[in-house]
């Protein structure tokens, strides 16, 4: 039976495209038939942090009409399929959101999982995916900003018969998990079920167009990812214990001595 999570958020930039990625491609790691589709249609990422950005199907295409959804669907890190959507703007007027449900008409009888990055802010592109998911996850910052948009977003997704199954909390600094995982439950009403920390290997993976939990597997975000995961999986994972930050890398140190040196002139 297709398990199908929409990851949503209220506000922009809570790290929502990371974790669609990265838990995608851990259950396809797990060998979960897994695809994962950027429902995200006026602002699309999932193609950029994958480098799939040139492809020449999207799912601006299936939306318009003129492609079926296996021309726009690629084979990813681990075995992680992906639909991606399009970056062009006239490639988003011509997409229509309702025609998304096809779409998963169709995904749902070949995967174990369906991920569905979802658009930030409250949209008519946005309500689809919170209403066809089987549970909607939410991903939040821990400032007030991110909480009360993630909170309109539950309560949409409930106005339009969705179910919240929980949130992560994002970039989250370690030492305030127990604090900041009582207040989320409390304003959110919703469990957490994820603690993701600020983790800068985050950026310097998405840099490098390949998820955090492929190129920094013991990085304490990809073994934050992993457990949810597997949570999800319904497997038992061992824990693994996180390294230090990675080590800075010759580019990084080239820059880095280059501007010090431009800086003192
Ligand atoms: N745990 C983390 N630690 C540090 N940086 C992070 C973490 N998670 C995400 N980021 C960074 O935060 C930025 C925003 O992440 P991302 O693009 O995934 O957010 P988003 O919610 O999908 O944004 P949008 O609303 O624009 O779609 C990126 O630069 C990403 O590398």
């Amino acid at each position: 039976m297709v398990k199908v999570y929409t990851i949503a958020s209220g506000k922009g930039g809570t790290g929502k495209t990371t974790v669609s990625v990265n838990l995608g491609t851990m259950l396809a790691q797990l060998g979960k038939e897994t695809c994962l589709m950027d429902a995200d249609i006026g602002m699309a990422n999932v193609g950029l942090i994958l480098g799939m950005q040139d492809v020449p199907v999207t799912l601006h295409e299936v939306l318009a009409g003129t492609a079926v959804v296996s021309d726009a669907t690629y084979s990813g890190p681990a075995g992680l399929k992906v639909i991606p959507s399009g970056i062009s703007l006239q490639g988003f007027q011509q997409a229509d959101p309702e025609k998304i449900r096809d779409v998963m008409g169709e995904l749902v009888k070949k995967f174990e999982f369906l991920l569905i990055d979802a658009p930030a802010g409250i949209s008519r592109d946005g309500v689809v995916p919170l209403a066809v998911a089987d549970e909607v996850i939410l991903v939040v910052n821990p400032e007030l900003s991110s909480i009360v948009d993630a909170l309109k977003t539950k309560i949409l997704t409930e106005v339009v018969g969705g179910h919240v199954l929980g949130c992560i909390i994002n970039r989250v600094d370690q030492e305030k998990t127990d604090v900041i995982t009582k207040k989320m439950e409390k304003v959110l009403g919703v469990p957490v079920i994820g603690i993701i920390p600020e983790d800068s290997n985050t950026r310097r993976a998405s840099s490098a167009k390949v998820p955090i939990v492929i190129k920094y597997p013991s990085s304490p975000a990809s073994l934050a990812i992993k457990r949810i995961a597997a949570d999800l999986a319904g497997v038992e994972m061992a824990e693994e214990k996180a390294s230090p930050a990675a080590k800075e890398g010759f580019v990084d140190r080239f820059t880095r001595v280059l501007f010090k040196r431009k800086e003192k002139q």
